[in-house]
């Protein structure tokens, strides 16, 4: 992924950096014995910095500043905006957000020249409405935080992505997907209504009416409501979000089908994702042909000693996916009852399968007992402690792409992922896409079932080449009228990117709202040539 060196006809053209003897060596050290910084220190670090921030997340709430306090918050945001539109919009905006803290391999370019406005303070569960079934929260609330907050309680959201420090804004500005989105679609889709502050600091909610809007306001908020998803802040600030809950119970009771075949992978998810009767449903690719359709149904856990419970979550368990290799290789069908808020985090302790490329030795039944409870490193802090060098190696043999496709197109994506990158474990995860405006629009006029398939590791292919390989998977996934996750690296031309994302909606908000002035386009924030 080296750096942009401009546009030529269109397409986007980027230097590969040789490499010196000298370089080679360094890069070699530096990644294999990573884990001399990684496993003494950041491990530490982490364990800390998750303390002090449960604890003051715990004292916030049980005083209950947190409800009293957005209102001085929010304030503070509309102030910052307003002094941007007195000192004569210079500049475009953006959230003052470090780019280290963001779950994207990319650290944002564009911020060095925008005024950042500050959101960092809106950190708090706001309020649970158990009438209503919904929790309010703050944009910089995270899928650990929350589901901390609601499982004890009986709740969770109806979508818990799965890494702890995803936000609630970025799942909203942005995407999340998990294994219940079968049932529930995006993380845009359980929601039920934004607070936002506007290019001229007004504070709006945008809400989805049920039925006829009563007057021109209501309409114009139930389309800013759904002009918002994936806009990553170009239409305005996210200051709270309103957002459904569901009663869970203590357990997912999971049942493993290991599959052999491609085609009989597929069958198997269709045949599960479309049961009713199934909250959770993803599969594991371990190779072109061997995988597992796993399936999850909320459980108050085994009814007698026959019942096998995995805590997975415990500092000693061995990585998730690799129990789930173990019974691909037995071939056997499986049932255990896994605790909730494991189940919910259950790829974050080996962040999918990326910290054995760290700590080589993570899954070791030694590292496991004494370290285990340490882990998983901080996304945030092994970003932010990446050495130049392996960046570039990065840049050079890691694929970090989730495309998000058609169901009927599965097997296809598969066969084209495999022929361009060959990386396994490969995360497909079924998900509904209804048919409603926005950015994500699939014109069928009914909902869909996609799926999202995900790679995410060193590629062996010989021919790899990091902006080519993608333009091509990017193109394949544009013909099949599926869509990019954009915290990925995306090489597409702006032409490219507005033919796979419809920009109805979204130009038309950017026009109303005067956010041309104030916010960059979407794509100027998220293509290649605006992160590095
Ligand atoms: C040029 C232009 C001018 C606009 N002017 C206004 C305006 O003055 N006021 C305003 O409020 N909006 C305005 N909009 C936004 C408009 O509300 C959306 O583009 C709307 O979603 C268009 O719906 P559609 O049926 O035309 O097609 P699509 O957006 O393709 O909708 C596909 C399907 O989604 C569903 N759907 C469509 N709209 C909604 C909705 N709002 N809520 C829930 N489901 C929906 C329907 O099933 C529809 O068939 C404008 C948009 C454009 C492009
Ligand atoms: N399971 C899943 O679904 C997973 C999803 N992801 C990806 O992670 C991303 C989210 O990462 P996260 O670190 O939480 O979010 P980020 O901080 O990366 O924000 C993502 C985008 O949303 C914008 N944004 C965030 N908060 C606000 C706000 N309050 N108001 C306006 N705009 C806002 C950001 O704008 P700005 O740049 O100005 O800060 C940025 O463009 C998602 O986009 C998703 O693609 C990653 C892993 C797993
Ligand atoms: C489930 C979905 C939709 C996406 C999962 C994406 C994640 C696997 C990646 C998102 C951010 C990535 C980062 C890394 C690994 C893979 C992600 C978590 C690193 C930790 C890899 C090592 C580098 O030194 C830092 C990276 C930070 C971002």
């Amino acid at each position: 992924m080296g750096a942009a060196n401009g546009y030529a006809n269109g397409k986007v053209a980027y230097s590969q950096p040789e490499l010196s003897k000298y370089e080679k060596v360094v890069e070699f050290i530096m990644h294999r014995f990573r884990f001399l910084f990684v496993v003494p220190f950041l491990l530490p670090l982490g364990v800390v910095y998750n303390w002090f921030f449960e604890l003051r997340n715990w004292f916030v709430f049980n005083i209950n500043s947190a409800p009293k306090a957005h209102d001085r918050k929010v304030q503070r945001v509309q102030a910052q905006v307003r002094r941007w539109n007195e000192s004569g919009q210079k500049t475009k905006m953006c959230t003052a957000r470090s780019g280290w803290l963001t779950m994207s391999f990319r650290f944002p370019l564009y911020k060095q020249s925008m005024t950042q406005i500050r959101t960092d303070t809106l950190i708090d569960i706001l309020e649970i409405d158990e009438e209503a079934m919904t929790v309010r929260v703050e944009p910089m609330v995270t899928m650990g935080q929350i589901t901390r907050f609601l499982i004890p309680r009986g709740f969770t959201l109806p979508i818990v992505p799965e890494l702890d420090d995803l936000t609630v804004g970025g799942m909203i500005n942005g995407c999340g997907v998990e294994a219940s989105g079968k049932k529930y679609g995006m993380f845009q889709h359980i929601c039920q209504s934004y607070e936002l502050v506007l290019a001229d600091g007004s504070l709006v909610t945008a809400k989805k009416i049920e039925g006829k809007p009563v007057n021109q306001e209501e309409s114009e908020m139930h389309t800013l409501f759904f002009g918002i998803p994936w806009s990553h802040g170009t239409i305005g600030l996210l200051t709270a979000a309103t957002i459904r809950i569901i009663r869970c119970r203590p357990f997912v009771k999971l049942v493993y089908y290991p599959t052999n075949t491609l085609d009989e992978m597929k069958l198997r998810l269709n045949a599960e994702a479309e049961n009713k009767e199934n909250e959770f449903v993803e599969a594991l690719m371990f190779n072109k042909d061997k995988g597992c359709v796993m399936r999850g149904r909320f459980s108050d856990g085994p009814l007698d000693k026959t019942g096998v419970i995995n805590r997975i979550g415990r500092w000693y368990t061995k990585w998730f996916y690799t129990q789930v290799e173990d019974i691909v290789d037995d071939g056997k069908v499986v049932t255990q009852f896994i605790p909730l808020r494991d189940y919910y985090h259950r790829h974050s302790k080996s962040i999918f399968w990326e910290l054995k490329e760290i700590v080589p030795f993570g899954n070791n039944v030694l590292f496991r007992w004494f370290c285990g409870w340490m882990c998983p490193p901080k996304i945030s802090l092994l970003k932010a402690t990446t050495p130049p060098t392996l960046r570039k190696l990065y840049d050079r043999q890691h694929v970090l792409q989730d495309m998000l496709v058609p169901m009927d197109q599965l097997t296809k994506t598969i066969e084209v992922f495999h022929e361009e990158v060959e990386i396994y474990p490969v995360w497909v995860c079924p998900f509904r896409l209804p048919s409603c405006p926005g950015m994500l629009r699939q014109r069928s006029g009914a909902s869909q079932m996609f799926v999202d398939v995900g790679a995410y590791g060193v590629t062996l292919k010989k021919d790899y080449h990091p902006q080519e390989t993608t333009r091509r998977l990017e193109a394949f996934v544009r013909s099949v009228k599926g869509f990019q996750m954009l915290y990925a690296d995306t090489y597409m031309t702006r032409a490219e990117f507005w033919e796979m994302f419809d920009s109805s909606i979204y130009d038309w908000l950017r026009a109303k709202y005067n956010c041309r002035k104030a916010f960059p386009d979407v794509y100027d924030k998220v293509c290649k040539a605006a992160r590095y």
